[in-house]
Order: C-alpha cells, then structure tokens, then sequence
C-alpha cells in the first residue's frame, strides 16, 4: 500500500478529510528520546480527522454551533463545544492564526487551553482523553484562530497500546486544518483508495505543527511517532533525522494488545529519572540500544534471495528484538502483561518485544515465514485466552 499519509481529500471549498497511520516500533522506544537510533514502521491501521468551516459569525447561513468550535470524538462517543467568544475570551492574546510558522504551546496558551477543558464535563473514566483535547485546541486555534467549525474524529487504533495513537490524531488533523486554512496544498501524485498526498514541503509542516501536538500529549517526544505518521513506511529515526528503510523481504509481526491501559507522558518521565539517577548505566543502556537499531536497520534492508537466507535475516532480527527487550527491562518500562505475552510466544519458539512506551500495552511478535499456520492459530488462541487480542497488521 502507498503511504498515505497526511493526505487531504477537498470536498468543497471549506470541507477536508485527512488520514494518518499508526505505526510499531521495531526497536529503539524510550533510547530514541535520549538521542539513539530506532526503526519503525507505519502501519493500515489509520485516524481520520474531518473538518468543515462553517461562514464566520451570526445571521451568515451557518445554522446552530455556527460561532462555535466543535470537536466530535466518534469511537468516544463525546463531542465538545467552545462558543468562539468564550475562546477569544480564554486566549485571548494567545490567539493569532499563524499556520505557516509552527511554534510551541506556551505555558500561558497551555493554561488558557486548561481552563477551557474545565468548561466541559469530560468523564472522570475519560480523563486521559484531556490531553488529545488540549492538543486539539492548540493546533485548531494556532493554525485558524477562532474560525467556526467542526471536527470529527475516527480511529482504528486502540488508544495509549503502543501503536501511537497520540501521533496519527496530531498529524490527520494538523493535515486537515492546514489544508482547510490553504496553507499547504496536495502534489501531482495520487495515493491509495483515491486519496491525495500533500506535496514533501506541506508534509513537512504538517510534521512540525504534529510534533507541537505530540508535545502536549507526551511531554517530550523524540519525534519518531508524528515522522513516520506523516512520511509513512520503513524508518530509522535518530535525533531528528529520518532515513528511508527499503524493506525487501516484508517482516511479519502478530500484534497482541495486553489492554493494560498507560500514559507515554509518565513512562518516558520515568525513564528520564531513572537515567538522572544512574546517567552512567542508563548511557550504557541507550548506547547498546543505539547499536541494536543500526545493526537492524542495515539487516531489514538485506535482499533474501532463498529460504535459508530468509531464515538467518529472520534469527538475526529476532535476536536483536530480544536483545532490545531486555535493555526496556532495564529501563523499568516492561510489565507483568508483558512478561506473560513474551513467555506464552516463546513456548512456541517464537521472539516478542514490547512496543511504543511499554507499561502495558501492545507486545510484537515476529512470525517467521516458515511458522506454520496451525502454531500461530495456537499461540493467538493461548494469548487470547488471558484476555489479550491478537490482530496481524500490514506495513505500508
Ligand atoms: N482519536 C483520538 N481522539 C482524541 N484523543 C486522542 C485520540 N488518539 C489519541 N488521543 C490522545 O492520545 C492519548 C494516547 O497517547 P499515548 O499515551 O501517547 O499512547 P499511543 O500514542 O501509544 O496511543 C490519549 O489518551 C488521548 O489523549
Ligand atoms: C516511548 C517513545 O519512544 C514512543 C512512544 O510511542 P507510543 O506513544 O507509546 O505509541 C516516546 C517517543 O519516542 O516520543
Ligand atoms: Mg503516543
């Protein structure tokens, strides 16, 4: 499949739809924050956001909630709503539409946005959907200002697993208001299913304005999530830098979803903690993993020409998985789901890792492409029968 990435589709002068993918990290997470490499990928799961502009001010023909901003959230079954005054009210100097200069939250804009979430009864069992709100409201009023509108929102990825959700939401809408404010535009080239794909430089600011959201939800972000969001395929990430990963022989992953529900933000502060209290081992640590991602990256990119070539690249990138696994252990971000998932894969020989922020979440295992059917029905059946659900996914 094309990536598709922070792709728009106009339906009208001021009606866009964007999508953007999830993705795995194949080794690296938590190490890429502190400046190592790591390799992900995207992958067919997609958020898609949805925008429609509706005439400035009263008395245009723009019916209820016309001066209004709306936000509907469709798997969460909320929708939100800021009278424009009351944004104006709140931001008040903070407002000033700039979609081509992407900048950061300030802590006075980030106030603001927190005494606008008050005004609206957000679940307590839903609390940790705030911090998507508040990035909804920073990059709508940054790249509009206080323009009426609505935005509805879909995801096919399970919220806080590991499959950076928080990325595909930043980036599907930062693609869909910066195309609704004309501030980028789509290239020549077609993508899949129909969809349009912005041209390079309009991906990238759609990249930056993501990061800016991805700040608010993760606190600090290496950048790996919102990049392959937006570029899509294979990458190797390292301090901001993005290297284009050819994968010649596809690389099969189940995906098991412990449903340990966790927070990015509080796991990659752990792991910054940790790495104040021992800066010595924890360098050791994000080195080794540094080592791991670049020995990976070159072997994905190998061409296996027969099977028993297959099968070395195979051991030797499961080996490397494993290896990346232990060193998460040591970083304290794997847990006991985890722990049972890699245990329950390994009685049937097969390798997993955790991946994205660990604490939970969704566990990787690599199917080699000589497993039989009938082992990966077994395992899915024993995983499924803690409770986990296991689903395959493609890579784009
Ligand atoms: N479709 C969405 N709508 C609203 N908020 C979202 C959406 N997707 C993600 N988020 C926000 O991102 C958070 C999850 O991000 P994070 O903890 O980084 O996990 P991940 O990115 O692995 O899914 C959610 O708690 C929510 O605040
Ligand atoms: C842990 C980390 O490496 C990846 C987090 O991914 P996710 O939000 O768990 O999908 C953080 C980051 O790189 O920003
Ligand atoms: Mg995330």
């Amino acid at each position: 499949m094309d990536p598709v990435a922070g792709t728009a589709e106009h339906r009208g002068p001021v009606e866009v739809r964007a999508r953007a993918p999830g993705k795995i990290i194949l080794t690296g997470e938590h190490a890429v924050v502190h400046g190592s490499a790591a390799v992900a990928a995207a992958i067919d799961l997609y958020t898609n956001s949805s925008l429609l502009l509706r005439p400035a001010g009263p008395g245009e023909g723009g019916g209820a909630g016309s001066s209004a901003v709306e936000l509907d959230l469709r798997d969460s079954g909320l929708t939100f709503s800021w009278p424009c005054s009351r944004l104006r009210g709140a931001l008040g100097e903070e407002i000033s539409a700039n979609p081509g200069a992407p900048a950061p939250c300030s802590p006075d804009q980030l106030a603001a946005i927190a005494r606008l979430l008050q005004d609206q009864d957000i679940p307590e069992a839903k609390i940790w959907l705030s911090a998507g709100l508040s990035a909804f409201l920073f990059l709508y009023t940054s790249i509009l200002g206080c323009r009426p509108g609505k935005a509805v929102v879909s995801s096919d990825l399970p919220m806080g697993a590991g499959l950076g959700s928080s990325a595909a939401f930043c980036v599907s809408m930062s693609g869909a208001l910066l195309t609704a404010a004309g501030a980028v535009s789509v290239g020549a080239h077609r993508g899949a299913e129909g969809w349009e794909v912005l041209e390079k430089g309009a991906l990238e600011l759609v990249n930056q304005w993501a990061f800016q959201g991805e700040k608010i939800i993760h606190g600090k972000p290496s950048g790996i999530d919102n990049s392959v969001s937006t570029f899509g395929k294979m990458i190797k990430f390292k301090k901001g830098e993005l290297t284009n990963l050819e994968s010649r022989n596809p690389v099969k992953m189940l995906i098991t979803d412990t449903r340990v529900g966790r927070n990015t933000k509080a796991l990659v502060a752990g792991v910054s903690e940790r790495a104040s209290r021992h800066p010595d081992a924890m360098a050791s640590v994000f080195h080794a993993v540094n080592t791991i991602s670049e020995e990976l990256s070159s072997i994905v990119e190998l061409v296996a020409e027969d099977e028993i070539a297959i099968t070395s690249k195979e051991d030797k990138l499961a080996e490397l998985m494993e290896m990346n696994q232990g060193l998460l252990q040591c970083m304290g971000v794997s847990h006991s789901s985890i722990e049972t998932v890699l245990r329950t894969t390994l009685k049937y020989s097969l390798v997993s890792k955790l991946t994205g922020a660990g604490g939970g979440g969704c566990v990787l295992t690599l199917i080699p492409t000589l497993s039989s059917n009938i082992v990966l029905e077994k395992v899915t059946r024993e995983l499924e029968s803690h409770g986990y659900r296991c689903f395959k996914v493609e890579f784009l």
